[in-house]
């Protein structure tokens, strides 16, 4: 089932050319992910199904209507996860329910089982600046996602993060993106990253992104390792390099 379409999005800033005839879909509980060189516009596009950036023409579908310069309908996170520093974990994660008007006890209760549910005991009473970088993207992914369950878009939210907590961090989001049926778009810079997470992978280069050019991962994601070490695994690399300096 399809939640989102990208419907033949252009983006000029002036005389400047960023995103030309752009078209792609997302299914429901894809992770889908967007790969391309630094300045191809991936933050601008992502920017645009936000609904931040009206963009010079095209259209954006969320099952089936359009949320052009409409912001509210996805959930949106950046590679700083923006904590609040002076709030607890509870009451950061708890944020969008009270922000909905689900009464504070009520979210914060809610809060804490998402925690507990997703690895997180015992952290709701402490701050942010007490946790590790790995742990404040795991809350900061969980209070992204009580945003909005629809549909989830990630700008590069590991690629602050050290090889051994990415990996860590890489197998946990893949269970909390099967548990809680999420569909998550993610742009990032990490070829293996990508292939590691992806049902699909989009390349946008030259300003284009067409639905046709995506790039399938079938694998069976039940032994990460395994997969990792596969032949598969790097031709899949080998392909993506090559789609990208090509
Ligand atoms: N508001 C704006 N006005 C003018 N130019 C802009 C604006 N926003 C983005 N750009 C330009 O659009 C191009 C694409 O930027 P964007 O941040 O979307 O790329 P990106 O692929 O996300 O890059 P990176 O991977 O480095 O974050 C850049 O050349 C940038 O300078």
């Amino acid at each position: 089932m399809t939640i989102l379409e990208v419907k033949d999005i252009s983006q000029h800033f002036s005389e400047k050319k960023v995103l030309e005839h752009v078209n792609f879909t997302v299914q429901k509980n894809e992770i889908v992910s967007i790969l391309g060189p630094s300045g191809a516009g991936k933050s601008t596009l992502f920017n645009i199904i936000a609904g931040l950036l009206q963009p010079s023409s095209g259209d954006i579908l969320l099952n089936g209507q359009s949320i052009i310069k409409s912001p509210g309908h996805v959930s949106y996170m950046l590679q700083k996860d923006l904590l609040l520093p002076y709030k607890t974990v509870g009451v950061n994660v708890a944020l969008p329910l009270i922000l909905k008007g689900v009464p504070k006890k009520e979210a914060l209760v809610q809060a804490s089982e998402l925690l507990d549910q997703f690895g997180l005991h015992g952290i709701s009473q402490t701050y942010p600046n007490e946790l590790s970088g790995g742990m404040r993207q795991r809350v900061a992914l969980l209070r992204t996602y009580l945003f909005s369950s629809e549909l989830i878009l990630l700008d590069e939210p590991f690629s602050a993060l050290d090889t051994f907590t990415k990996d860590e961090i890489h197998e946990w989001y893949l269970n909390i993106h099967r548990k809680l049926n999420l569909t998550t778009i993610f742009i990032t810079h990490d070829i293996e990253e990508a292939i590691k997470l992806s049902d699909r992978i989009y390349i946008l280069k030259d300003h284009v992104l067409n639905e046709a050019d995506s790039i399938v991962i079938s694998k069976e994601k039940k032994d990460l390792e395994e997969f990792l070490l596969s032949t598969e695994y790097l031709d899949y690399k080998r392909l993506i390099m090559y789609c990208l300096n090509h």
